[in-house]
C-alpha cells in the first residue's frame, strides 16, 4: 500500500489548508478545520500531543518546504521493516535454536547458580552491560582488607599508632552487579553464548500457615552456545565452578540449619553457610602427637574412597563418630576445625539447644548432608537429651534461649562443685540413678521457662540416635560430639559404632604451654599456597621440641647463651652454636618480608638486654570477692620485643612452661594470657608467676570474676 497516498486521502483538507494557506491558521497556528478532521479519524479527542504533533506537521509543511507526508511515509516503512526483521529474527532464532543450539538450565535451587553468578558478576564485560542488577556485597571477617584505607583514625599522642576508623567502610564497599532478568550475550574462550536469565512464581502448597496461598520466586539461567553439542557449556560451568572453588581452598565452610521456614524445602536449602574461614593448621592444636596420629589416621582410612565398597561387602553401616571430651577450652572445637581442614571438609554445626529444632527437622538435616563432611554436635552433655522412659513430656524444652542454657551449664558445673562438698544426704535416689538437688531445681526451672513461652519440643534420645544412624540416616560423614562431661552422658549415644574414637583432652601439661608460647611468638608463616591434595602425617605435626625439665627446676639452657670462661656472654648471632634440633622448623624459615611481631634475626641480643616494659596504671575491677594481688600492674603491650632469636624464643619458652603449674590451666586460659602480651614474650616471662599465683588462689576462691592485677 503507498502510505503517502493514504495520508494524502485521508487528510485532504489538512495538506490543501497547511501547505497552500499559512494565513487560515487559527490562532494556534493551525489550518481551520483539522481538529475536525483529525479527531474522528484517529479515534481519539484532540489532547495537547496532538496539538503538538500539528504544529510540527505544519511547521514542516510550512517552513522547511518538505512534503510532510513523505515523513511519515519513511518513518512508517523503518517501523514496518523493524517488525518484519524482528519476526524473521525470532523465526530464524528459534529454527537456529532448535536445530543449530545448544543450551542447558541452571536453577537457583543448585549451587551451580551461585558459581555461574559469581563468576557472571566477575567478567568484566558482564559488568559492562547495559542492564545489570546492583547487589550489597558483604564482606566476611576473613577477607582481606586494604589497610590504609582504615588509617584514617586519630594518632595517638605518642605518634606510635592510629585508632582505626571503620565509618567509611561499608559505603566505600562496591555493589556486586550481575546480569538483570532478560536476554544476555557474552564470549568465553572464543566461542559467543548466549544467557537468559529467567524468574518465575510458584505457587508453593507447603508454605504458608494464615490461610494466605503462597508463591515462591524460582529463577533459572539458560545458557545457549551454537553448535549441536552442549560442551562448551558444561566447560563454562566447570571453569565457573573450579573458580568459585578455589577461593574455597585453604577455607573451611562452617554451615549450620537454615531458618525453620527454610528447613522444609530440604537438601540444600536446609543448611545455610554461615563462615568461610581460613583452615587452622593442625600443628597450632597443641595435643599429643599420639593422639593426633591416631585420629588423623582414623579418619583418612575412613575418608578413602575404597573404604565404602570394604564396609558394603561387610554390612556395615558406613558412619564414623567421635568423641572429644575435657574440660573447656582445651581444644576439642579447635581439633574438629584442625580436622576438617586437613581434609578439606565443610562443617556442619548442629546445636541440639536450638528450640526451633524438632525431630523431623534433625533428620531432614541428617539426610542433607553432602557425602563426605563433618557434623560437630557441640557440648552434647548440655541437651538435656533423655531416654524415652525418663520423658516425663515428650514436649518438655531443654531451654528458653542458648543464652539460659550457657547459664545452666555453668549452673551445672558450680552445682556439681558444690554437690562434691554436700553431705550424702542431701542427695537422692531415683531409680537407681543419684538425684541431686540441683538437678531437681534445674528441671523446675526448665519446666517454669516453658510455661512462659509456649510448648517447645526438643530432642530425644531416641530422635537424636535415629538421626545419626536411623535407617533412613545419611553414610559417609564423620560425626564428632564434644562434652565437657562425658560421664554425663547416655551409653547408648557412645556405644562402639555410634562413638568409634573417644579423644581426651586434658588442661595444658608443661609440654604444652611450651608449645603454646612457642606458636604465640614464632613468625607468622604468610605461605597462602593452596593446600595439597595429599598430605603426610608429618604435615600435620608438631615440630620436636627439646625434652622439658620437671615443674618448678630451673630449665637447663637449651642453647648456648653461655658464659665464655673469662666471664663474656657469648654472642648467639654465631649460628653454629644453636642446634637446628632444638627449635621448631617453623622458626627457622621466616620467609616473610613484613614486619611481624616478632624479627627473628641471626644478629640479636642475649637475655641480658630484656627489656622491661614500662608500667602503666591499670584500672582494676574491685569486687566483694576476695583475691585482688596488688603486683606488678599491667599494661596492654606497650613495647614489642622486636628482636628475638629462635633459639632464644625456645629458651624463653621453657622457662615459661616451667612455671606453669601442669594440669591446672586449660590452653585457652594460657593463650588469653599469652595474647595480652602478643608482642612482647619477655613480659610474658615476667609476669606470668604472678599471673599464676592469682589464678590459683581465684580458682581456690571460686569467684568467676578477675580481680587480678596481672590479667
Ligand atoms: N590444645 C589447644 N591447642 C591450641 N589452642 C587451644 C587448645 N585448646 C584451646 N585452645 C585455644 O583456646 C580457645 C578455645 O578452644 P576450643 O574452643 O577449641 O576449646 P573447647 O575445648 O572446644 O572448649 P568448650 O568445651 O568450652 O567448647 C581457642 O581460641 C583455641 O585456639
Amino acid at each position: 500500500m503507498d502510505f503517502s497516498n493514504f495520508i494524502r486521502g485521508a487528510l485532504p483538507t489538512l495538506v490543501a489548508n497547511s501547505s497552500h494557506d499559512a494565513d487560515s491558521a487559527t490562532e494556534s497556528g493551525l489550518p481551520d478545520g483539522l481538529f475536525d478532521t483529525l479527531s474522528p479519524l484517529l479515534g481519539f479527542q484532540f489532547n495537547p500531543l496532538m496539538k503538538l504533533f500539528m504544529v510540527l506537521y505544519n511547521l514542516t509543511g510550512n517552513r522547511l518546504g518538505i512534503d510532510p507526508t513523505y515523513i511519515l511515509t519513511v518513518v512508517g516503512l523503518f517501523w514496518a521493516a523493524n517488525k518484519v526483521w524482528l519476526q524473521l529474527y525470532m523465526g530464524f532464532f528459534a529454527l537456529a535454536r532448535r536445530y543449530f543450539m545448544a543450551d542447558v538450565e541452571v536453577s537457583n535451587s543448585d549451587d551451580i547458580y551461585f558459581h555461574m553468578m559469581k563468576w557472571l558478576a566477575s567478567q568484566p564485560k558482564m559488568v559492562d552491560s547495559r542492564s545489570l542488577t546492583a547487589e550489597t556485597a558483604s564482606k566476611g571477617a576473613w577477607e582481606e582488607e586494604d589497610e590504609s584505607e582504615l588509617m584514617t583514625g586519630r594518632v595517638l599522642a605518642d605518634g606510635s599508632d592510629v585508632f582505626l576508623n571503620f565509618s567509611t567502610q561499608e559505603a566505600k564497599a562496591p555493589p556486586r552487579f550481575t546480569p538483570a532478568l532478560g536476554v544476555h550475550s557474552f564470549w568465553f574462550r572464543g566461542r559467543y553464548f548466549k544467557l537468559n536469565r529467567k524468574q518465575e512464581a510458584l505457587f508453593d502448597p507447603s508454605a504458608g500457615g494464615n490461610g494466605m496461598p503462597q508463591f515462591k520466586d524460582k529463577e533459572t539461567l539458560v545458557f545457549s552456545c551454537f553448535g549441536r553439542s552442549p560442551e562448551p557449556i558444561k566447560q563454562l560451568l566447570q571453569h565457573a565452578k573450579e573458580q568459585y572453588y578455589l577461593d574455597h581452598q585453604a577455607k573451611t565452610i562452617v554451615r549450620r540449619p537454615a531458618a525453620q521456614g527454610m528447613r522444609r524445602y530440604g537438601h540444600r536449602h536446609s543448611w545455610q553457610q554461615v563462615a568461610n574461614r581460613p583452615v587452622r593448621p593442625m600443628q597450632t592444636v597443641v595435643l599429643d602427637d599420639e593422639q593426633k596420629i591416631r585420629i588423623l589416621s582414623d579418619m583418612n582410612e575412613y575418608l578413602h574412597p575404597a573404604t565404602p565398597r570394604w564396609y558394603a561387602n561387610r554390612g556395615i553401616p558406613l558412619r564414623r563418630g567421635y568423641l572429644f571430651h575435657g574440660p573447656p577450652g582445651t581444644g576439642k572445637t579447635s581439633l574438629s576445625f584442625a580436622l576438617a581442614g586437613v581434609f578439606g571438609l565443610d562443617i556442619y554445626v548442629i546445636s541440639l539447644l536450638d528450640p526451633t529444632l524438632t525431630e523431623e527437622d534433625l533428620l531432614g538435616l541428617f539426610t542433607s548432608l553432602p557425602r563426605r563432611c563433618v557434623v560437630l554436635l557441640e557440648d552434647i552433655d548440655t541437651a538435656g537429651l533423655k531416654r524415652a522412659e525418663d520423658d516425663d513430656s515428650s514436649s518438655s524444652s531443654s531451654s528458653s534461649s542458648s543464652d539460659d542454657d550457657k547459664k545452666n551449664k555453668e549452673q551445672h558445673q558450680e552445682d556439681d562443685n558444690k554437690d562434691k562438698k554436700t553431705p550424702k544426704k542431701a542427695r537422692h535416689h531415683k531409680g537407681g540413678r543419684d538425684w541431686k538437688v540441683s538437678d531437681l531445681a534445674r528441671e523446675l526451672k526448665r519446666a517454669g521457662g516453658n510455661g512462659d513461652s509456649g510448648e517447645k519440643k526438643t530432642i530425644s534420645l531416641s530422635g537424636l540416635l535415629n538421626a545419626i544412624d536411623g535407617v533412613a540416616s545419611h553414610e559417609g560423614r564423620v560425626l564428632i560430639m564434644t562434652t565437657n562431661k562425658p560421664e554425663a552422658l547416655d551409653e547408648a549415644l557412645i556405644r562402639p559404632g555410634r562413638v568409634d574414637l573417644q579423644v581426651s583432652f586434658t588442661n595444658a601439661t608443661q609440654r604444652q604451654a611450651r608449645e603454646l608460647f612457642v606458636r604465640m611468638y614464632e613468625p607468622e608463616n604468610t605461605n597462602t599456597s593452596t593446600p595439597p591434595s595429599t598430605f603426610s602425617l608429618s604435615d600435620h605435626l608438631s615440630s620436636p621440641l627439646p625434652p622439658l625439665t620437671p615443674f618448678s627446676e630451673p630449665p637447663p639452657t637449651p642453647f648456648s647463651i653461655s658464659s665464655s670462661k673469662d666471664g663474656n656472654m657469648t654472642d648467639v648471632s654465631d649460628t653454629t652454636r644453636v642446634e637446628p634440633d632444638d627449635y621448631n622448623d617453623n622458626l627457622t624459615h621466616n620467609n616473610s618480608n613484613e614486619t611481624t611481631p616478632l624479627q627473628l634475626s641471626k644478629t640479636t641480643t642475649t637475655p641480658s638486654t630484656t627489656k622491661k616494659s614500662p608500667p602503666t596504671p591499670l584500672n582494676l575491677t574491685t569486687t566483694t570477692t576476695t583475691t585482688t594481688h596488688h603486683h606488678q600492674p599491667t599494661s596492654p603491650d606497650p613495647t614489642p620485643d622486636t628482636t628475638l632469636h629462635p633459639a632464644e624464643l625456645m629458651h624463653i619458652a621453657a622457662q615459661f612452661a616451667a612455671k606453669i603449674p601442669p594440669g591446672q590451666f586449660s590452653p585457652a586460659e594460657l593463650q588469653g594470657f599469652l595474647l595480652k602480651r602478643k608482642k612482647t614474650p619477655r613480659r610474658a616471662l615476667e609476669e606470668v608467676e604472678v599471673w599464676v599465683a592469682g589464678m590459683v588462689a581465684q580458682k581456690a576462691g571460686r569467684t568467676r570474676v578477675l580481680s587480678l592485677a596481672v590479667q
